[in-house]
């Protein structure tokens, strides 16, 4: 099955709500291909239209033969038309090229009120009609259109009425739409040219934020129409659609009149959450890979390392262990409310409480501590002797440097989030090196890198860390997910430091990019 190329022929809404905004968006929810071609350009917004400008017909006809003359149309669907000359261009074009699905909305006017169509172009939609499949009149539409087919002005019709005079009129389906009803469903009545009739029916939702319904709903029906082939399963399956997008338009928060229904409401049900520190961590893959397959870890793995090389090695991990720890001590008090780098200021993250409070004050400070054991009994073992007095090299230097500015920058979720890859490409490294045999020179650093209490907290800092994304602001997150991708370039850095050539300049990208960190 093809996706549907659905081709809105209508005006347009600059705050999206409605018009061939709302088409193409309705057209993406029900899984087609959208196309636009603009019959009015309309200046408005959720509080109504400002005014309008109707381009010159000849250049409207480009537009469509544009189209025509290229893609194959699987349907079209007619909103604003605003002129009779519109109409009339439109109609004619229609004439040559009509698709197997047609869907008029008789836009007239908006919610707000305003018109949208020439007096004169409602008595030129009658040829326009002809050439449709589905007209899709609210109740004041209806009752035009019916009084355009004939019906007196003086005892109105019944909506059915309507509906059916409408219909057998110009030989087309209509769907009297009872937006504008009162009660506690919204019913939309779909009548065919021999009279008969099926009911939808649908909750009334309690909102003032309709604005594009209407357009959003013949939209989603005629790329239905254009996949199921029949009419009766294409309205059935926009209408619980539009029902839930309503349902959704109080979320959106666009505008401060009748906003816009949620057209992603939907499809944003069934996506997976991707958890941010997921996002994170995909983008440092090729980072990750490069850490792997480094020829030091590759020697730690296979044992062929130098001994000398790993002490040096090892002097460093010392002089980055007793920073690091500091600064998980720092999130600690941070997180318990004291005096961390959080303290200097009262917005971001930590201010709205995530990864705060006793249980994640405790973590921080069991890692810290955990930091300092390892620095004490792992590494004083190994180092007794040749690199005890090493100074710290320059790649620790400016790592530890990167630490610290994320310390200094008052946002605790950015210091946890700077923190994060030591635990991350640790426990990732270990994972993959995986258990070293009887013998293997470098068993004890492997069996700490591997353990499964490492790998559990590495998972609990992810997981406080998510937290505080989540309740960070987007600049704030931005800005974490600066420090964590700049911590990673520096855990691949300082894996390459004992084996890089001195003066070779292990780290020089990470320096050169650690300028616009923290901006
Ligand atoms: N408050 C509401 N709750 C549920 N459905 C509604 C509500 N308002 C409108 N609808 C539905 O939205 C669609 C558009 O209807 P309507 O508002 O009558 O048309 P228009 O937007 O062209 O004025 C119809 O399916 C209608 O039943
Ligand atoms: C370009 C354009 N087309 C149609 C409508 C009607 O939409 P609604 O009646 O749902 O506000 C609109 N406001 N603007």
């Amino acid at each position: 099955m093809t996706v549907p190329r659905v081709l809105a022929v209508a005006g347009t809404d600059p705050t999206g709500g409605a018009g061939l905004q709302a088409d193409l968006k309705a057209i993406a929810a029900h899984d087609g291909y959208g196309m636009g071609v603009v019959t009015a350009l309309v200046a408005q917004n959720t509080h109504g239209v400002r005014s309008v400008h109707v381009p010159d017909v000849a250049f409207l006809r480009e537009q469509l033969d544009a189209v025509s003359d290229d893609v194959v149309i699987d349907a079209v669907k007619i909103g604003m038309l605003g002129t009779a000359d519109v109409v009339r261009t439109v109609t004619d074009w229609l004439r040559e090229h009509r698709p197997p699905v047609v869907v008029v909305d008789p836009v007239m006017v908006a919610t707000s009120g305003d018109r949208l169509l020439d007096e004169d172009a409602a008595a030129a939609m009658g040829t326009l009609f002809a050439l449709a499949d589905l007209v899709t009149p609210n109740r004041a539409e209806l009752a035009v259109l019916a009084e355009l087919a004939g019906a007196p002005s003086r005892a109105p019709l019944s909506s059915l009425d309507a509906a059916r005079l409408v219909a057998s009129t110009w030989d087309v389906l209509v769907l009297a739409k009872g937006g504008h009803d009162e009660g506690p469903t919204a019913d939309d009545v779909l009548v065919s040219p021999s009279g008969s009739v099926r009911r939808f029916t649908a909750p009334r939702v309690t909102t003032t934020n309709t604005h594009g319904t209407g357009c959003s709903l013949s939209s989603a029906i005629a790329t239905l129409a254009a996949r199921h082939g029949d009419w009766e399963l294409a309205v059935g399956v926009a209408k619980p659609w539009l029902t839930a997008a309503l349902q959704g338009a109080d979320g959106l928060q666009v505008g401060s009149g009748n906003g816009p229904i949620d057209h992603g409401a939907v499809i944003r049900a069934a996506l997976p959450v991707v958890p941010t520190t997921d996002v994170w961590w995909d983008d440092v893959g090729s980072l990750l890979r490069s850490t792997i397959e480094c020829g030091f870890l590759v020697g730690l793995r296979d044992g062929t390392l130098d001994a000398d090389v790993f002490a040096g090695y090892l002097a460093q991990d010392v002089h980055y262990l007793r920073a690091y720890e500091r600064h998980l001590a720092g999130l600690a008090a941070s997180a318990a409310g004291g005096r961390g780098p959080a303290a200097a200021g009262t917005a971001g993250a930590a201010a709205a409480g995530a990864g705060r409070g006793p249980a994640a004050a405790a973590f921080w400070a069991a890692a810290s501590e955990g930091c300092a054991a390892e620095a004490r009994d792992l590494h004083h073992r190994r180092l007794a002797g040749t690199h005890a007095d090493d100074p710290v090299h320059p790649t620790c230097a400016e790592y530890l440097a990167h630490l610290q500015r994320a310390a200094d920058s008052g946002s605790a979720a950015v210091l946890a989030a700077a923190v994060l890859p030591c635990f991350r490409v640790y426990a990732r490294v270990g994972a993959q090196i995986g258990t070293a045999p009887d013998g293997h020179p470098f068993a004890d650093w492997i069996a700490a890198y591997g353990d499964a209490g490492f790998a559990a907290s590495s998972a609990e800092a992810t997981r406080l860390v998510e937290e505080m994304a989540a309740a960070a602001t987007p600049a704030e997150r931005g800005r974490m997910a600066r420090a964590f991708r700049r911590s990673t370039e520096w855990e691949l850095a300082f894996f390459e430091m004992p084996l890089a050539v001195p003066g070779a300049g292990a780290g020089a990208g990470v320096i050169a990019a650690e300028a616009s960190l923290l901006r």
